[in-house]
């Protein structure tokens, strides 16, 4: 066994973290990072974490979309469409680029709204990104999902190795992604790793068209309305995280050393919780009389094919995945986040409506 794989785990993550560390500070070069979908719900929060890592100009996002004035002015962004290679290449090529984090994709919900466009953006985006990669020596980073399993696959304690026959364009194309991630590794020596994220909350940006949006819509709708119709049945659970913990560990798995590694795709699990149950801990921590109601509608099926909870023992174990937020957490950061965005919007709302009734008729 090679000295460094024989290192016991909390050493080997001390010891890069300490490689790291001594290679920003002898003014050893930081890598320069691309970020693909990079205005999506995750995306923006990863650039931030990157940005304070390894410095502004150091992480390039990019997107086919227009960003905010905010998130122009806080480092480079460019537009990148992941299914013209030769742009992106020109993207690689002119910014010096080392590591790719691959956001870019068609989330579940999505997906099944328009397969082709699923299978477009997940496939031929993703072998693009991989075969750069390939050409230009770079480290890949890209999530896969609890999506990636199926109706037959074991619900409880998902283990990373397990039946993986997913039947929507989503899941698919992601154990495509994984696969060919771990031909390309195998064969090309492609530096090609993955996570498979649960379904990821946070206040800071919408969520892009996946099963488990619900989770996020329902704070919004409980500090709006102090209601909300649900589209997955009370009792469906699924794996969930907080974005903080998710960026931290994509943070760690894109750090880690090579020889850390014993697999290429990781299940990372954090908590798990019905609506039912996410229900409860709203009201017990904003407003005992919020109202629910379950209107399930074609992302019950999808759900109803995903695991309930993941065993992760490898990422905890490689490369030191240690959530540390569950549901009430989630409610209470949720809460906090957004309680005050509402009570602004409902105070402009106000002093508009006043200024329009004071304001005089106008005879024509
Ligand atoms: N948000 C979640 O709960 C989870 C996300 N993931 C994975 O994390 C990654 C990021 O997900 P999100 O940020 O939630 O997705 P999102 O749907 O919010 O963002 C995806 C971004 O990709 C961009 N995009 C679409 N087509 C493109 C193209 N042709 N070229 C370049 N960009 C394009 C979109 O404009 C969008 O900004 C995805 O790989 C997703 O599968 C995995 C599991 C859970
Ligand atoms: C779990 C995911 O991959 C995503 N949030 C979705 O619901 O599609």
């Amino acid at each position: 066994m090679p000295a460094a794989l024989s290192m016991a785990m909390p050493a080997r993550r001390a010891f890069a973290r300490a490689a790291l560390a001594r290679r920003l500070s002898t003014g050893a070069q930081p890598p320069r990072v691309l970020v693909t979908g990079s205005l999506g719900q995750l995306g923006s929060t990863m650039v931030d974490a990157l940005r304070a890592r390894f410095g502004q100009a150091n992480v390039v996002a990019s997107d086919i979309r227009k960003p905010a004035p905010s998130q122009r002015a806080s480092g480079p962004f460019v537009y990148a469409d992941v299914l013209n290679r030769r742009a992106l290449e020109q993207v690689i090529v002119d910014y010096g680029i080392d590591w790719v984090v691959h956001f870019s994709a068609i989330l579940s919900a999505a997906g099944e709204r328009n397969p082709a466009l699923g299978l477009d953006v997940n496939i031929n985006g993703f072998q693009n990104v991989l075969e750069l990669a390939r050409v230009h020596g770079l480290r890949v980073l890209s999530p896969s999902t609890i999506g990636a399993f199926g109706p037959t696959t074991p619900k409880d304690l998902t283990p990373d190795l397990t039946i993986m026959r997913p039947n929507t364009i989503y899941g698919i194309s992601k154990v495509h992604m994984e696969l060919l991630g771990e031909y390309y590794c195998e064969k090309y020596g492609v530096d090609f790793r993955s996570l498979r994220y649960p379904g990821i909350i946070s206040a800071d940006s919408p969520p892009g068209g996946g099963t488990t949006d619900y989770a996020i819509d329902i704070f919004h709708a409980a500090l709006k309305h102090n209601r909300y119709t649900c589209f997955l049945q009370h009792d469906t659970r699924l794996p969930m995280a907080y974005i903080t913990d998710c960026v931290a560990g994509t943070m760690q798995l894109l750090e880690a050393p090579q020889d850390a590694l014993t697999q290429r795709v990781y299940n990372v699990h954090a908590c798990d919780f019905s609506p039912e149950e996410l229900v409860a801990e709203v009201r017990r921590q904003h407003s005992a009389d919020f109202a629910i109601e379950y209107c399930p509608d074609f992302r019950q099926a999808i759900a109803d094919t995903w695991p309930r909870t993941m065993a992760d023992a490898p990422a905890r174990r490689d490369w030191g995945w240690n959530p540390t937020l569950g549901t009430a957490d989630i409610v209470r950061i949720m809460l906090a986040k957004l309680h005050p965005v509402y009570e602004q919007a409902a105070a402009a709302a106000e002093s508009s409506a006043a200024a329009e009734a004071e304001a005089p008729a106008v005879v024509v």
